[in-house]
């Protein structure tokens, strides 16, 4: 989690941007330096070395060691620079140095610098007043600090919030109690409102057409409609009409007063373009026409209709490998992947599956009017375990086929699908018998024996398997499941 505690690096935009106001309003050169002594903010000559620290012995280093202002009235003759690095080659004629404090502690310096005899002796004439207008600056980038500070401190409260009470985020329909998802679900409520580009990545299964919905829901578009092609399914042939439309009489076979394509159908609301790694080479420059020009033009037609769509892209291919094959256009690729959103697969995110065990559970119960179940302890182990290679959907379909499947209120391990058991995922129908059995015991003593198990447990575990406590024992160093 990150530490409320905030330094002058972290706001250097600002920081350059004071730096660029003081040099409007005194028209003297500027250098502001952390508490490591990092140049984070310049003008003129100072520009250029923004990220690099700061001579050894200079002026500004003491400074910031004694947190007093200063004022060196001429750099030539004055033994406060014989010390620095540069102080043979320097240019500067006249410099001023002010603190930056934060509740007390110095945390940086602001430096105007004279390089011209004017510059220098407007320096000495309003140094009372540069010392004050410097002061100023100094309070406002330390408010700034501070702000930064309450901001960080808010978001780690509800961060910790979120964790002690395992609490669930929603999205529209889309749930989550995992830290990582949570934070993609704020980052998608944050770009929902604008209309901004779109691509959502993630394996098959994780909710990309869920959350591209979501975001729908979440926009000003929500009571316009939201169209989703799926690019696989539709014939390659097929695809440019079905997304632009065509005029009367394009081709044998059309309809005789044309058709809308997909794009026309979503105007005003959002287009979500499922699996576009799918979508044809060929195809590929009339989308990046459309999504550049926001416009279409229908097969057959001879003039362009300006579209007002946002576009929402998935697929759970590796699109920036397929530019790098030459399988996908790069500059579509870039006017695709405006906002990335990327969503982790539910085996990295396993204080989801709880949630989504009694979200499901709660669903089919309802919509196959069965009473309530409960779900036996070797069975829940099994489903937290579980690699679920096709995510959020395979979970699903899982308790769905134990909802339809039950006869007593408790689901044990006895109702998973077979299909399952064998851990298709895992146990390739290549393996030999000995291996599959292998595989397959080894996730029955996973199932049953979870890590931190106790003596008491494994005891019960052997009984229950009719096994010894030593074979038990045996299996697990097997295994290595101990
Ligand atoms: N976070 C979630 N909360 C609740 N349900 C979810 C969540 N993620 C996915 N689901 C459910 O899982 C199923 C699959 O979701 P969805 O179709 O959006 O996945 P997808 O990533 O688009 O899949 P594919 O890549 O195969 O098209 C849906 O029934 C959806 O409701």
């Amino acid at each position: 989690m990150k530490k409320a505690i905030s330094n002058i690096a972290h706001i250097q935009p600002f920081v350059q941007e004071y730096a660029e106001t003081i040099t409007d309003v005194l028209e003297l050169y500027v250098t502001i330096i952390d508490e490591e002594c990092i140049r984070i903010g310049g003008t003129g000559p100072h520009a250029d070395s923004i990220g690099r620290p700061i001579p050894c012995g200079s002026f500004f280093r003491q400074v910031l060691a004694t947190g007093k202002p200063g004022f060196i009235h001429d750099i030539v003759s004055k033994s406060a620079c014989q010390n620095c690095d540069t102080s043979v080659c320097c240019q500067e004629l006249a410099t001023m140095g002010f603190p930056i404090s934060k509740q007390g502690q110095t945390v940086g310096v602001i430096g105007v610098i004279a390089f011209t005899v004017e510059q220098k002796e407007r320096l000495e004439r309003n140094e009372a007043k540069f010392l004050t207008f410097l002061s100023h600056m100094s309070s406002l980038l330390e408010s700034k600090l501070i702000m930064l500070d309450d901001q960080w401190r808010l978001q780690n409260q509800v961060q910790e919030v979120l964790e002690t009470v395992n609490q669930t985020f929603a999205l529209g329909n889309m749930l989550g109690r995992d830290k990582k998802l949570i934070q993609l679900l704020l980052k998608a409520q944050q770009v929902a409102i604008s209309n901004s580009t779109i691509l959502i990545q993630g394996e098959s299964g994780t909710g990309k057409e869920l959350l591209a919905k979501a975001i729908h829901e979440e926009s000003g578009r929500k009571n316009q409609p939201f169209v989703v092609v799926n690019c696989p399914s539709i014939p390659e042939n097929l695809l440019e009409s079905e997304l632009f439309g065509y005029e009367a009489g394009a081709f044998t076979g059309a309809n005789k007063s044309g058709k809308k394509g997909k794009f026309e159908l979503a105007n005003k609301g959002t287009i979500f373009l499922d699996e576009i790694g799918d979508l044809p080479l060929a195809l590929q420059p009339k989308l990046l026409r459309a999504i550049q020009e926001r416009s279409i033009e229908r097969i057959a037609g001879n003039h362009s209709m300006p579209i007002d769509v946002r576009i929402i892209a998935a697929t759970n291919r590796d699109l920036d490998k397929m530019v790098r094959e030459g399988q996908f256009r790069e500059d579509l690729y870039y006017r695709l992947n405006v906002i990335p959103l990327t969503i982790p697969p539910l085996r990295v995110r396993s204080v989801d599956i709880p949630l989504y065990i009694d979200y499901f559970l709660d669903k089919f119960t309802k919509t196959l009017q069965k009473g309530t179940f409960k779900i036996d302890e070797p069975l829940r182990r099994w489903l937290m375990n579980y690699h679920w290679p096709g995510n959020v959907r395979q979970l699903e379909h899982v308790i769905e086929y134990l909802v339809n499947i039950a006869k007593e209120d408790v689901l044990t391990l006895q109702e998973l699908p077979p299909n399952l058991m064998t851990d298709e995922g895992q146990i390739s129908v290549e393996f030999g018998l000995e291996q599959q059995l292998a595989e397959y015991e080894k996730q029955l003593l996973r199932t049953y024996v979870p890590p931190g198990a106790t003596l008491a447990d494994k005891k019960q575990v052997a009984q229950r398997l009719k096994i010894s406590l030593a074979t038990l024992y045996r299996k697990l160093e097997k295994y290595q499941l101990q």
